[in-house]
């Protein structure tokens, strides 16, 4: 699959990121995903490290796609969704064996002839992203030499993101050709007919939008020392391949990715204010596993999809303008982990009163119960992971 070089521009601004990214790095850690391999010698020699239960991704939770109740669970295979055999070879080549329950049911819908028009909701990282890329893929004409798909995405970010995953599952489509219509990139795009006709819904019961797989939590506390005090408690008892911590204001997190960087961890920090490129070179690297913290305020990081990710901290709680809980965005906040099945784990840091009172909000929202968790006991700290 050809594509038109944004990348030019980025790698201009990652020099400069990467640069901000460095200072960040006081102390290396000395060991990537709390694997290495030792002699019985240093077996023996038991570390603080070595009694942290690992709290990983690779650890996929009971609800997997032998569950008939799971959203990843599916009666079909991918050869029954009548694929072309271009796009077989891709989905087979990004590791995917079976379908996921919204990809078996939608997909079907936007390929019939004529394609249905169709809204669908799934939990996040149920592969949406994927059964829209094979919808658009499957759809293409490479004989018809005009724009035949466009996909609108919310953020630069996602643009990107989404762009990578059709390069992937195009790889051998070589025909169809792929291009960013971002900042940066002077692409005239076909306007959609304004006037679409009605759509079938798929649509998940607000109670049913979290997963089952992500564990929640809360933690009391008083100020944002504390807060960073328990994170560190956390970080202390657990080994987090990857987590994204959101904070409310620029400020906040700045100074909570000075703190991590102090402690000694690989710490990488996305703002709103960023240039947008350099917001994409941030998210590469923290994909890469160059930085295993992200620390992050808001929009940016959202529909981030990163394997890796196995915890998410809310340092401040999502709130909008109003001060009244934002259930959409602590939604999309959470789902950054768990992601296709993998165990997820979400902590949420209450510092008052108010947000007590927006976090039970947020639990009578999504009908679900969000357990407190006592940092100062690292045994419970290392139950939950277990
Ligand atoms: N059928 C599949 N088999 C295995 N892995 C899959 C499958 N479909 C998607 N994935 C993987 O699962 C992860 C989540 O998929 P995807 O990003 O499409 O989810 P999503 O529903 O769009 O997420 P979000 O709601 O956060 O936007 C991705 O890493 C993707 O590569």
């Amino acid at each position: 699959m050809a594509t038109e070089s944004w990348a030019e521009s980025v790698d201009l601004q990652e020099k400069e990121a990467t640069e901000s990214i460095n200072s960040l790095q006081l102390k290396e850690k000395p060991e990537e995903n709390g694997a290495t391999s030792k002699t019985e010698g240093e077996a023996n020699n038991k570390t603080e490290e070595d009694d942290k239960v690992v709290w990983s991704t690779t650890q996929t939770s009971r609800s997997s796609s032998e569950d008939p109740n799971s959203p990843l669970y599916s009666v079909k295979s991918f050869e029954e969704l009548r694929l072309k055999p271009q796009l077989l070879q891709g989905v087979y080549g990004m590791g995917f064996n079976r379908p996921s329950k919204i990809q078996e049911t939608a997909l079907p819908m936007m390929l019939a002839e004529p394609p249905q028009n169709l809204i669908a909701q799934s939990q996040s990282g149920t592969g949406k992203t994927a059964a829209f890329v094979l919808a658009m893929l499957s759809h293409v004409d490479p004989n018809n030499k005009w724009p035949q798909c466009l996909c609108v995405s919310p953020t630069y970010e996602l643009a990107l993101q989404t762009g990578k995953v059709i390069e992937q599952m195009g790889k051998h489509y070589p025909e169809v050709q792929l291009v960013y219509a971002i900042r940066g990139n002077k692409y005239r795009v076909e306007l959609c007919p304004a006037d679409r006709p009605g759509a079938e819904h798929h649509q998940t019961e607000a109670e049913e939008e979290t997963l089952d797989t992500i564990k929640q939590y809360y933690v009391l506390c008083n100020c944002k020392e504390e807060k960073f005090e328990a994170l560190c408690n956390i970080y202390g008892a657990i080994t987090i391949a990857q987590a994204m911590i959101f904070c409310h204001t620029r400020k906040t997190a700045g100074w909570l990715a000075g703190e991590l960087s102090r402690e000694g961890h690989q710490v990488a920090l996305l703002s709103g204010e960023m240039q947008v490129e350099q917001r994409a070179a941030v998210i590469d690297r923290f994909r890469e596993g160059k930085e295993k913290v992200l620390v992050t305020t808001n929009v940016c990081a959202r529909g981030i999809d990163v394997e890796q990710v196995s915890v998410v901290i809310n340092f401040d709680l999502p709130v909008d303008k109003d001060g009244n809980p934002d259930n959409e965005t602590y939604l999309h906040r959470i789902g950054r982990t768990g992601r296709f099945g993998k165990r997820g784990l979400a902590i949420n840091m209450v510092d008052s009163k108010m947000s007590m009172n927006i976090l039970n909000r947020i639990q009578e929202h999504f009908n679900k119960k969000i357990e407190r968790l006592n940092t100062d006991d690292l045994d419970e700290i290392e139950k939950i992971a277990s």
